[in-house]
């Protein structure tokens, strides 16, 4: 996929671009920077959410998308939070369950699982979805560093056995580091009227 952002603002105030971005599968990007710079406005333009900027995206690619909030399907199983949304077969689904570390909770709802384990069944559903580029926007936030590293290990690995490619947003270098991402910061929002 490819941005070329001229420009992206919310109520007439510039937050964004101008900025280009080129993503294929096997290659890894994380976007850094500090808070309010315009890291999860990228994301969503990317993703397909955000169609009212300046600039064209170009790209074919399937995506999927992992947020800080795992958006799932609260009166659904996690089996079903996986096949219902991607279309997955339900031993294929039961098999990504098991190497995001979920064997034994296929069974239960969402708010029967851990923040950690919510997080992964989202990561599960994720790559159920057969994805080109997978796009996520801070999903090691608030979880203990064990959990969130191991949470990245079992992105990597994914990552790597699918090919898929992955934009990253994420304010924290190390985690870019650890899944082998290319770092990409955004330096500051252009031309902010001051009130
Ligand atoms: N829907 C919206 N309407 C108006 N302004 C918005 C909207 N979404 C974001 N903004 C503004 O755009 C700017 C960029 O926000 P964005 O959420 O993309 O930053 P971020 O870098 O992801 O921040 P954080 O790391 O805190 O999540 C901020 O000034 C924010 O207030």
């Amino acid at each position: 996929m490819r941005l070329d952002l001229a420009g992206k603002s919310f109520a007439g105030r510039p937050v964004l671009g101008p900025l280009r971005l080129a993503v294929e599968r096997g290659q890894r990007v994380a976007v850094l920077g500090p808070s309010g710079i315009g890291k999860s406005t990228l994301l969503r333009i990317l993703a397909g959410l955000d169609r009212d900027f300046d600039g064209r995206l170009e790209g074919r690619d399937r995506l999927a998308v992992v947020f800080q909030e795992p958006t799932l399907l609260p009166w659904r199983r996690a089996v079903a939070n996986v096949t219902l949304p991607t279309g997955c077969p339900e031993a294929e689904a039961r098999a990504l369950l098991a190497q995001v570390g979920l064997s034994g909770h296929e069974d239960k709802f969402p708010r029967q699982l851990s923040l950690g384990q919510q997080r992964r069944l989202a990561l599960a559903r994720a790559f159920a979805a057969r994805p080109d580029i997978l796009l996520m926007d801070e999903p090691f936030a608030s979880l203990d560093p064990g959990t969130a590293g191991r949470m990245m290990d079992l992105t990597a690995g994914l990552l790597d056995r699918s090919g898929a490619g992955l934009v990253l947003v994420t304010h924290d270098a190390a985690e870019a580091a650890r899944l082998r991402a290319v770092p990409i910061r955004l330096a500051g929002s252009p031309a902010v009227p001051v009130p």
